[in-house]
């Protein structure tokens, strides 16, 4: 498990992480997001003991990040942002040296390197020197010397960042596939609000280093104002002032020339029901009906607005 409790990083007179306090869980993947300069990166840092807190404490499965770091550092895997260091070295190499470090020999270091590179699909590049990579590699490889040790913790800071769609893809089924069931913690640091749907069973929403808001993507999709929206894709536009009057209904957007509605509903209200039957009763040419859970991008934006460092 992880636990951070007030935790605090000051540079000069600008705080960065203010008072942070949360945990996560064996068997979570959390999502850590924020707005550029949030404290992310910084937090990040200071789980994986690159920077030291001003104030607070912070330990990962029991050890505690200042007092006890090599023990905690064995337990964790860390993505830094950015490209891997030792630019010169060829990616075969640099792993193996990695390997070395994490204390493995032998046949058993050579199977750890083989089943990173395979996990992470590096295989076309393993004699290529890591600084002539391109920047989807070289993300790539910061991955494989993270998972290398099979850690228990993995923090990984914009892990798709610069990676295809394809790459994405694949690294996102690899987070799913190394949290199900082994009740490691994955901690990902995302500006990609659909990753934290598509992976992640938590989310943080950091702000100025201080928190924001803790729920699953659900909980927060439920905060925003497009939750239990009914969306009406028409082929020709419609009176929408019956809708307006029904009651639960909060407001009507209009897009597409009319030809696309979105009825919002008052918080609590479930107005479907509703929508369809006048739909119906008003024979308006309707193509689709569909029901919102709420957008994340809206929740995010409703929390961060004017938080950007
Ligand atoms: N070494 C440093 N010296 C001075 N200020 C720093 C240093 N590292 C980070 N900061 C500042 O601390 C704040 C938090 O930065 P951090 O990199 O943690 O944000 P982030 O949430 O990871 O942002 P991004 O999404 O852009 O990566 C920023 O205002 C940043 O400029």
């Amino acid at each position: 498990m992880i636990s951070i409790n007030s935790l605090t990083k000051r540079f000069g007179e600008h705080v960065a992480v203010d008072n942070l306090s949360f945990d996560v869980k064996p068997g979570e993947v959390l999502g850590f997001l924020g707005p550029n300069g949030a404290g992310k990166s910084t937090t990040m840092k200071m789980l994986t003991g690159f920077l030291t807190p001003d104030g607070g404490s912070a330990s990962v499965c029991g050890f505690d990040v200042q007092t006890q770091i090599l023990q905690a550092q064995q337990q964790m895997g860390y993505l830094p942002e950015g490209a891997p260091c030792y630019g010169d070295m060829r990616v075969k190499g640099f792993l193996e040296f990695i390997a070395a470090v994490r204390g493995f020999s032998g046949a058993e270091k050579h199977q750890r390197v083989a089943r990173a590179v395979e996990q992470v699909e590096l295989q076309s590049v393993l004699g290529q020197r890591i600084e002539t990579l391109s920047k989807g590699f070289k993300r790539r490889v910061g991955l494989a010397q993270a998972i290398l040790h099979d850690p228990q913790v993995l923090i990984l800071d914009e892990p798709t960042d610069g990676l295809d769609p394809n790459q994405k893809h694949h690294v996102r089924h690899l987070i799913q596939q190394l949290a199900e069931g082994s009740n490691k913690i994955v901690v990902i640091s995302t500006h990609i609000l659909e990753e934290v749907s598509a992976v992640c069973s938590r989310a943080v929403i950091i702000g100025r280093g201080r928190l924001l808001a803790d729920g699953t993507p659900d909980e927060l999709e439920a905060r925003s104002r497009y939750h239990q929206a009914v969306t009406l894709s028409l082929s020709q536009p419609v009176d929408t002032q019956a809708l307006v009057q029904l009651p639960g209904v909060l407001a009507v957007e209009s897009q597409r020339e009319g030809q696309q509605l979105t009825v919002l509903a008052k918080p609590g209200e479930v107005i479907f029901p509703a929508v369809g039957q006048l739909a119906r009763e008003q024979h308006w040419p309707v193509a689709e009906l569909s029901v919102e859970r709420g957008r994340l991008d809206d929740v995010f934006r409703g929390l961060t607005s004017g938080e950007a460092a």
